[in-house]
């Protein structure tokens, strides 16, 4: 009997055991299949971040080949500095002492927001600017010293006359007024535009002192002559609208002088 006893109670707890077990089982495959699933929702969200990766490196890659395509284009536009004199008349003629901003106010110019020139101008500089109603070819000579004697040669057969100053460089603009009076004297109808740069210079004289300085009221009454104060801040940055407004002139000066 006790036997029995101890028998039935063990049968009784065998089949609890077993109970047990089976519940642990189920438990155990549910936590499995809960795995499974997050390893394959973690799988899901992988997948999904390398293709976010993948497209941010290809929008990336885009950006720079575009930049790279900005670089070229300008490139193109704003041509290189040449040392043999070009061939050609009619030129809208950039002229002025050297780092007086010729080459860097050109550039803003034709690509029409800032840019800054990269080294002083060694020889000459021709750039093509294109807008809606005319085509126009200006042409920097280099303000240092050797290239100089090329101005006057230059003058009388230009278009144009933009001569550059840098309005805060006080000391050099008597240098600058008698280079002016020469070339001016060389051609008696050219156009004078006169560009008073370096206007977000503290020291910049504003453009009254400018026309005092360089004698602008000498250049000759039957004389068509204009005075600009330009600068050439943030590369990248949108052109002064007083810059646009000077392009908007020389076109329309250099299409009635042709
Ligand atoms: N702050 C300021 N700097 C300017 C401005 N324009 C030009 N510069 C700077 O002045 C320096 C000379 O500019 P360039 O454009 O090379 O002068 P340039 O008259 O062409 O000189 P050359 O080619 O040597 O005759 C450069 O360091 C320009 O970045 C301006 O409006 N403001
Ligand atoms: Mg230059």
């Amino acid at each position: 009997m006790e036997r029995g006893k101890v028998k039935k109670k063990d049968k009784g707890k065998e089949a609890e055991k077993g109970k047990e077990d089976k519940e642990k089982r189920k438990d155990s495959e549910k936590e499995k299949t809960k795995d499974r699933e997050k390893e394959k929702g973690k799988g899901k969200e992988e997948r999904s971040r390398n293709k976010e990766e993948d497209k941010k490196k290809e929008s990336e890659s885009d950006k720079e080949k575009e930049q790279l395509k900005g670089k070229e284009d300008d490139r193109r536009v704003l041509g290189k500095p040449v040392l043999e004199p070009p061939e050609k008349n009619n030129h809208i003629l950039v002229l002025g002492l050297d780092g007086a901003g010729k080459t860097s106010v050109l550039y803003s110019l034709a690509l029409n927001r800032v840019q800054h020139s990269e080294a002083p101008t060694q020889g000459f500089h021709e750039v093509c600017i294109n807008t809606e109603h005319s085509q126009m070819e200006f042409l920097e000579i280099g303000g240092s010293e050797p290239f100089r004697s090329y101005w006057e040669m230059y003058v009388s057969r230009g278009l144009l006359l933009i001569f550059v100053v840098d309005s805060a460089d006080h000391n050099r603009l008597p240098e600058a007024k008698k280079y002016l009076h020469r070339l001016i004297k060389i051609n008696p109808i050219i156009p004078l535009v006169v560009f008073a740069n370096k206007q977000d210079l503290k020291t910049a004289y504003h453009i009254t002192d400018i026309h005092e300085a360089l004698g602008l009221s000498d250049v000759g009454n039957d004389r068509t002559m204009f005075l600009f104060g330009t600068q050439v801040t943030e590369n990248g940055s949108e052109i002064p609208s007083t810059m646009q407004d000077a392009k908007d002139l020389i076109a329309h000066l250099a299409t009635h002088m042709q």
